[in-house]
């Protein structure tokens, strides 16, 4: 069984479709990858899945059960703006959050001071959100929404804001929960994360479903368009070879674009005729090419 299903889910802003027939499934234990350009339709998508609003057409399944309010209690949400208040203090607030899905004040407060450990901020406990930097606000929206334990967690953009130590220590934390069961919809414009850390994605466009399914079954229907040369010296004539379309010169070689995949072959020949390679790569689709071809860069 699913943990969470979607079956042609659409949603309706008066003579604007939000949503049109999003289809998804996530297991238990997987990090699936919610993505698209500007306006696209995640967050409608997630606000959906959490039951915030409801979809005009389409089911919704959690469990293989549809919305009820105590689902709530399965369910953690960080938002991509910062949903915690200013003025209250981590404390106070997280631990209100907590017991709304469900906890004890015991069991909350332990929850809470786990993760403050975790994230190696214990003295946050008592400070007011307004008190923290951006980056740190971040990490106790990201408490807010893991504080409860859930089953069924959305993550939009949840590495926005922190420094590169602070985007490892969430990732890692985000890789742990999904080890540990947690079905994650994780919604991001960084397509390096997807590729780091999701089975399963769908890219939407003007709300509708441009590419979906396994992220190594995509990339591999995609064609491998750029060839990495290491090469002790200079190569002459690959500009020549059919199917080349753009040949640079790199510190230690080239990257050179081709239209056609057996022109690899010709490109090896040559270049072993003339140097000695120490770097021959017929390089897969980055997501981020893969997006861009799928989505163009037309924003909204
Ligand atoms: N409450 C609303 N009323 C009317 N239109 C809305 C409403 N909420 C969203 N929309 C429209 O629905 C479409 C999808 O918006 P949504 O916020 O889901 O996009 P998104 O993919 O999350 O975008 P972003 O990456 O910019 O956060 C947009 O055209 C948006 O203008």
């Amino acid at each position: 069984m699913q943990r969470l299903e979607l079956d042609n889910v659409v949603k309706i802003y008066a003579d604007k479709t939000a949503v049109n027939r999003i289809s998804l499934q996530v297991e238990e234990g997987e990090i699936y990858g919610l993505l698209g350009a500007n306006g696209a339709g995640k967050t409608t998508t997630m606000r959906m899945v959490l039951g915030l609003i409801y979809p005009d057409e389409g089911t919704i399944l959690y469990n293989g059960k549809p919305y009820n309010k105590e689902l709530r209690r399965i369910m953690g949400y960080l938002p991509e703006e910062r949903g915690l208040y200013p003025k209250v203090k981590v404390s106070e607030q997280i631990s209100y959050l907590a017991q709304l899905r469900g906890m004890s004040v015991k069991d909350a407060d332990k929850s809470l001071k786990y993760w403050l450990e975790r994230f190696e901020v214990p003295d946050y406990y008592d400070k007011k959100i307004e008190e923290l930097s951006k980056g740190n606000q971040q990490k106790m929206g990201f408490i807010a929404a893991v504080v409860h334990d859930p089953q069924i967690l959305i993550l939009d953009e949840a590495f926005s804001g922190l420094d590169p130590v602070n985007v490892e220590l969430l990732k890692s934390t985000v890789k742990e929960l999904r080890d540990k069961g947690t079905s994650i919809l994780f919604s991001t414009h960084r397509m390096e994360h997807v590729e780091e850390l999701c089975k399963n994605i769908t890219i939407l466009h003007s709300s509708n479903t441009v590419v979906k399914g396994n992220l190594k079954e995509i990339k591999s229907k995609y064609p491998r368009e750029e060839v990495v040369l290491g090469t002790s010296g200079d190569v002459q004539g690959l500009e020549a070879i059919p199917g080349v379309t753009e040949v640079k010169r790199t510190e230690d070689g080239y990257s050179i674009r081709i239209s056609q995949v057996d022109a690899a072959q010709s490109i090896l020949n040559t270049a072993m005729s003339q140097s000695t390679i120490h770097r021959f790569e017929i390089k897969e689709p980055t997501l981020n090419q893969i997006f861009i071809k799928a989505v163009g860069e037309s924003n909204e």
